[in-house]
């Protein structure tokens, strides 16, 4: 079974769309409001009742949709959404948006998140470039924080592989707020010992 087919089972469509955005929006509200304390008994039993609801619908790892969430692009409740435009064998780029869950100091993404979305981004090219079936592991990601990264506004982010060498795939990003380059990374994936870049034909040493 292919991960879209997986997928089409459990109707990842505008509905789930909807669904996952719907609880984005109630992360980005949690974070900004201070409820008093006759509120926050009342929202503390609606929070339990619902995670009991969605409880109910458990699956096994394979049928859950936030397990492709980085492939589509879907609203997770972690990850970072963001869109890609283009997208070639050794270059990706896209566009990123943070939400107000993401902040760290007012109006700006926490670093921790900047590090996610990377990690994200990149591991998803990499195993997109290199070969869907093998899944390709974070070595290393250094990051460095060059300028505050705005939460709520979109923003370009691009990464492209530097060389490939054996299991190694060398792979540099950056996010930037127009000309303003905000954070850029330089990674280290690694291939499973026991499976091979599928698509390394022109990459390589
Ligand atoms: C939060 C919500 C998430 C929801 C998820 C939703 C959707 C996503 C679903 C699916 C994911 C699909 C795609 C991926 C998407 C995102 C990417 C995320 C990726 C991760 O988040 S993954 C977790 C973090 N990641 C780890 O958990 C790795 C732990 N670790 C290991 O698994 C091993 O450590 C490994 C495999 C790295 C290497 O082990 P190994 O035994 O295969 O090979 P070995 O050690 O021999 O290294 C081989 C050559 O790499 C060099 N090398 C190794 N490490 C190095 C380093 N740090 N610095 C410099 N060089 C290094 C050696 O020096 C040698 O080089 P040489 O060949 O030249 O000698």
């Amino acid at each position: 079974m292919t991960a879209a087919e997986r997928v089409d089972d459990q109707h990842v469509d505008d509905r789930y769309l909807d669904y996952a955005g719907s609880f984005n929006r109630l992360e980005d509200e949690v974070c900004l409001a201070a409820p008093p304390e006759s509120a926050m008994s009342e929202l503390t039993a609606d929070f339990s009742a619902l995670a009991a609801r969605v409880a109910e619908h458990r699956v096994d790892y394979d049928r859950r949709p936030t397990r492709y969430a980085g492939m589509s692009g879907l609203p997770h409740p972690i990850l970072v959404p963001y869109e890609v435009h283009e997208d070639g064998p050794t270059s990706t780029s896209g566009t990123v948006e943070f939400g107000l869950r993401h902040m760290g100091n007012e109006n700006v993404v926490h670093g921790g998140i900047i590090s996610m979305m990377f990690d994200d981004f990149i591991g998803m090219f990499v195993s997109r470039s290199l070969g869907s079936g093998s899944s390709a592991r974070t070595a290393y990601l250094n990051v460095d924080y060059r300028s505050m990264t705005p939460v709520g506004r979109p923003l370009s982010v691009s990464a492209e592989i530097a060389s490939v060498q054996g299991r190694k795939a060398f792979v540099e990003a950056r996010i930037c707020d127009g000309e303003t380059l905000c954070a850029e990374a330089h990674a280290l994936f690694v291939c499973p010992a026991d499976q091979m870049w599928p698509g390394v034909a022109g990459l390589g040493d």
